[in-house]
């Protein structure tokens, strides 16, 4: 076993009678990355995390996670990871602290552990002063902190987070970001899936995009936008008598450009410093500019060029 990987997926394949829900796919997560798994809706992100956390029955292929099999290994690998998202199971008639101090003595703390366990968790996920509140009583986001609060009572080195922000405001998603983001600062790894775009993009160190049941790319969330597509540059003039002659100076340097009205140019663009060399050029031939931006390529034009029905 490679010692920096946490994962290894190897030719994992999961059929449904005759439809091939995961096929082929193959990857590495390392310790301590944030990995994200995107993709449409039944790509195959769930099939492939239940067979990763041992609650599905590959059809062939291999998962180890820190080198156990979750085949073959199965109560080892459980041992390594805690899991969170649609599978959490907490009581919704009895309080956050009673969910806590179950499931911590299931996990085999003893009385006094789990009371301080449970202490810690209350305190790190802001439950606290809700703790003795039955969980039907719960915002989505307390309910949401909750279920991680759960999965994390082992202190696992693995974390895998199915959908996590689901639902939730964006006031309490950015919150469950920090979270995360916290975690990985203490060194969990962390196995995510998302249909968020900006999600990945925030907190995914690397991204495997899957679509129909295939793996089709993989790379960072940089690397993944500069292969699909350029920064734009637009760029307005103040005086559109001097509209013509800007736009020479933007083709001179960037080698197109477009006029989209009387004042304003837009060009594509891959090298930042060409920028300083339009703006001096424009102000040797005093032309002011009087408004300019970048517009970077984003993650959902990777996603839609990558899994756009032409492309299967
Ligand atoms: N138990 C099952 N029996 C038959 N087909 C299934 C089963 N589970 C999943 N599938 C099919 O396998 C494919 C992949 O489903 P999966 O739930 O893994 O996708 P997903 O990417 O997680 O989608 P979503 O974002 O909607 O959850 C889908 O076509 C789905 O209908």
């Amino acid at each position: 076993m490679n010692q920096d990987y946490a994962v290894q997926v190897t030719h994992l394949t999961k059929k449904f009678k005759d439809k091939v829900a995961v096929d082929d796919v193959s990857f590495n997560i390392y310790r301590g990355e944030v990995f994200g798994l995107l993709g449409p809706n039944g790509a195959g992100k769930t099939t492939t995390l239940r067979m990763m956390t041992t609650l599905l029955k590959a059809t062939s292929g291999h998962v180890t996670i820190f080198g156990h099999d979750v085949a073959k290994e199965s109560s080892a690998a459980r041992a390594m990871f805690g899991l969170t998202g649609q599978y959490a199971s907490v009581d919704e008639d009895i309080s956050a602290r009673e969910n806590l101090m179950i499931f911590s003595r299931l996990n085999g703390l003893s009385r006094a552990e789990a009371k301080q366990r449970t202490t810690e968790l209350l305190t790190e996920f802001s439950l606290l002063e809700s703790a003795d509140k039955t969980i039907s009583d719960f915002s989505g986001g307390m309910r949401r902190r909750l279920d991680l609060a759960v999965s994390l009572i082992t202190r696992p080195a693995l974390i895998f987070l199915d959908e996590p922000t689901t639902g939730l405001d964006p006031r309490t998603r950015t919150q469950m970001w920090e979270t995360i983001r916290k975690l990985v600062a203490e060194g969990s790894t962390i196995v995510l899936t998302t249909q968020y775009l900006d999600e990945a993009d925030e907190l995914a160190d690397r991204i495997a995009v899957i679509d129909h049941g295939k793996l089709v790319k993989i790379g960072t969330p940089a690397s993944l936008k500069e292969q699909v597509s350029q920064s734009k540059l637009s760029l307005s003039v103040a005086d559109s008598n001097q509209v013509t002659e800007a736009k020479d100076i933007v083709t001179t340097h960037l080698k197109s450009a477009t006029l989209i009205d009387q004042t304003t140019i837009l060009a594509p663009f891959d090298d930042s410093n060409r920028l300083t060399d339009i703006l001096m050029d424009l102000r040797a031939k005093q032309i002011s500019v009087s408004h300019l931006s970048v517009q970077e390529p984003t993650l959902d034009d990777v996603f839609l060029n990558l899994t756009a029905p032409t492309h299967n």
